[in-house]
């Protein structure tokens, strides 16, 4: 497998500090030599560097909105010239706003794809619905097809194309969503797979669903945006916003494992881990190599040896 690893030490779409510092713990913590040792051809093609817009103040509720439509442009293009270059994308974040720019920039280099969104948390409130403002918990409406209508023009977001159609994303590990997002997924029938229903199938259930599910019609690329929320934060603290009842560390690992070997895997987000969330080293550590062994399971590590 060809990997193109881009850093995008960026953390304005949620308010904790500490989540830009992802990048480099992931890189610390081995992510390159694993890769080198299974066999992967990996490129790193570095950290990204953002722009501080002046005058960032919300519009309307959402904050931050100049810095993450200009990351996220940034990011786009980045994540374009990777899947140019013939490689898996794999996008080390920062917060899950990234997934505007790294899902657009995988779209317009491969056009239809798919998505499997691995989270607590649905990230498809509007700028309108959004309860805190944190585009963090925006990303999806930013990318529906089916949503379009629903946002409002935003300053440095006039880029941004709906490139996913509600029948291409599927949820995983969700558990915490707000009243309008709920409504909005029911509305347009998005396929999810709840912390309930991991419960009542077992993952590998789950998975076989999904894939059943998004390769029903025609095969599509798949875009695999791992938010490390989505595992429980007794396993991976360190991160913005924890929610208790996650996925274990084999559940995370098999969801990964699995995508994997359907060889449809063509672009990957990890995202939210915060070096600076952890109460403790161990709490960090655990975090961190958790991210790793997630990664090294997209780019074909198994258990088995
Ligand atoms: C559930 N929606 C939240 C969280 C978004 C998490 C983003 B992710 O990238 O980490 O998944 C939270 C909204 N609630 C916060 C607590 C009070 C009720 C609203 C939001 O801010 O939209
Ligand atoms: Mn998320
Ligand atoms: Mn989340
Ligand atoms: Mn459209």
């Amino acid at each position: 497998r060809s990997v193109g690893i881009i850093g995008a030490p960026f953390s304005k779409g949620q308010p904790r500090r500490g989540v830009d510092r992802g990048p480099d713990a992931i890189r610390a913590a081995g992510l390159l030599h694993g890769l080198h040792e299974q066999g992967c051809a990996v490129k790193d093609y570095g950290n990204l560097t953002f722009e501080e817009p002046p005058d960032d103040e919300p519009v309307g509720r959402v904050k931050h909105v100049r810095a993450v439509g200009s990351a996220n442009q940034r990011l786009s293009e980045a994540v374009q010239a990777v899947k140019l270059d013939g490689r898996v994308s794999l996008m080390l974040g920062g917060d899950h706003s990234l997934a505007i720019g790294s899902i657009h920039g995988h779209a317009a280099a491969v056009g239809q794809l798919a998505v499997v969104w691995v989270d607590a948390h649905a990230d498809v409130n509007t700028p309108l619905t959004t309860p805190t403002g944190n585009i963090h918990g925006q990303s999806m409406s930013f990318l529906l097809h089916e949503l379009h209508s629903k946002i409002p023009i935003l300053p440095n977001f006039s880029w941004v194309k709906p490139c996913v159609s509600a029948k291409d994303l599927v949820y995983i590990g969700l558990r915490d969503l707000d009243p309008a997002e709920h409504y909005t997924l029911k509305l347009l029938g998005v396929k999810l797979f709840s912390m309930t229903e991991v419960d009542r199938l077992g993952v590998a259930r789950v998975m076989e669903e999904t894939c059943d599910y998004l390769c029903a019609k025609a095969k599509k690329p798949i875009h695999l945006s791992y938010d490390i929320d989505a595992i429980d934060p007794a396993v991976t603290p360190a991160t913005g916003t924890p929610a208790v009842g996650g996925l274990s560390y084999r559940e995370g690992l098999y969801i990964a494992e699995h995508l994997c070997q359907t060889g449809l895997l063509s672009g990957v987000d990890l995202v939210e881990v915060n070096p600076l969330r952890g109460r403790t080293k161990d709490d960090v550590r655990s975090t961190v190599s958790t991210a790793v062994d997630l990664l090294l399971a997209c780019f074909g590590r198994l258990r088995e040896g």
